[in-house]
């Protein structure tokens, strides 16, 4: 397999407004790849350090204990190793409150221990949804300044985020390159991603090369989703990633999705579709598409129709 070639993401102070240059980084990276990086973002180290210690003590608890929360059970929170991969198992706790869906997980997997494992979520989540308010203007204002103003309390008010804690454990064999999560692209607006130190988060090219997104301390990486593709008229990209394990150790992540309402008809406003261009996508309710992928989960990303285009991309009649 050839060596992945590395990309420069811009890489945003969020803490301070942006200068137009930034803009402009960030508007060429949004098209290119779908992906950039964040610093000064408020999430401090020890609080990721608080989510890595849950996710440990969560993810070494017994199969039957993660059971209780798996696809077979009423709760549906735990997503156990073989669906996405034979490495990976992750943990999902859903908006707008954190804490109630972090409580009922809790109440299932430990007797009475207290770890703060909800109040910590809660802390965790309330920060990304925040954030992803934050970046989402951005993103917008990065489309054409004035944007943010003009869509964003009309399309994007009603937004809701979910997280999805990742446990990639250790491969045996390295001999292989080993794929912890599989070729996919996200069905949110915008994804905020934390990885730990180990790294293994790559991004296809438009030309189909895989490329490293290496971690970095005190960076989170961003990246554009379906719906912002749909929504954007393909300004945004919404790029394939996956995950490869390149070392014999276990990895975390945290993967914070901030979606639409399940009712919303996405639709780019004729402002964004730009006067002279061609529409791309035909309308769509939200929640159809999020069925589509469920039920297209078990075929092969490369060869079934998958994508958001596939579901409601208007065809360029050449
Ligand atoms: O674990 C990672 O770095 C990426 C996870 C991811 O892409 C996802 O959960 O959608
Ligand atoms: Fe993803």
């Amino acid at each position: 397999m050839s060596k992945p070639e590395y990309v420069e993401l811009p890489i945003l102070d969020i803490s301070q407004p942006l200068q137009p240059s930034s803009l402009a980084s960030l508007s060429k990276a949004c098209k290119d790849w779908g992906f950039f990086h964040i610093i000064n973002h408020g999430i401090s180290k020890d609080l990721c350090s608080q989510m890595h210690y849950l996710s440990k003590i969560l993810f070494s608890l017994p199969s039957e204990a993660k059971l209780k929360l798996g696809p077979f059970s009423s709760i549906k929170s735990y997503t156990p190793h073989f669906i996405a991969s034979p490495f990976f198992e992750s943990l999902r706790i859903n908006g707008p409150d954190f804490y109630v869906s972090a409580k009922s997980s809790e109440d299932i997997l430990f007797d009475k221990q207290n770890y703060k494992f909800s109040e910590t979520l809660q802390e965790y989540c309330s920060k990304m949804a925040y954030l992803s308010e934050k970046i989402l203007k951005l993103v917008l204002m990065s489309l054409e300044d004035g944007f943010e103003k003009l869509f964003y309390d009309s399309e994007f008010s009603k937004c809701h985020g979910y997280l999805r804690i990742n446990n990639y454990s250790a491969p045996e064999s390295l001999e292989d390159q080993v794929e912890g999560l599989g070729m996919h692209t996200d069905m949110s607006c915008i994804t905020i991603l934390y990885q730990d130190e180990i790294g293994g988060l790559q991004v296809r090219s438009h030309e189909g090369k895989w490329i490293d997104i290496s971690p970095s301390e005190g960076t989170l990486v961003v990246n554009i989703g379906d719906m912002m593709q749909a929504w954007s008229n393909d300004k945004l990209r919404s790029s394939e990633h996956r995950v490869v394990l390149k070392q014999p150790v276990n990895r975390f992540s945290l993967a914070f999705f901030w979606c639409f309402e399940d009712e919303k008809v996405v639709l780019a406003p004729n402002e964004v579709v730009g006067e002279g261009n061609k529409r791309t996508y035909n309308p769509f309710v939200c929640s159809n598409y999020l069925k589509f992928r469920e039920n297209n989960q078990k075929g092969r990303f490369e060869k079934v129709g998958y994508t958001v285009k596939d579901f409601a991309g208007i065809k360029s009649q050449l």
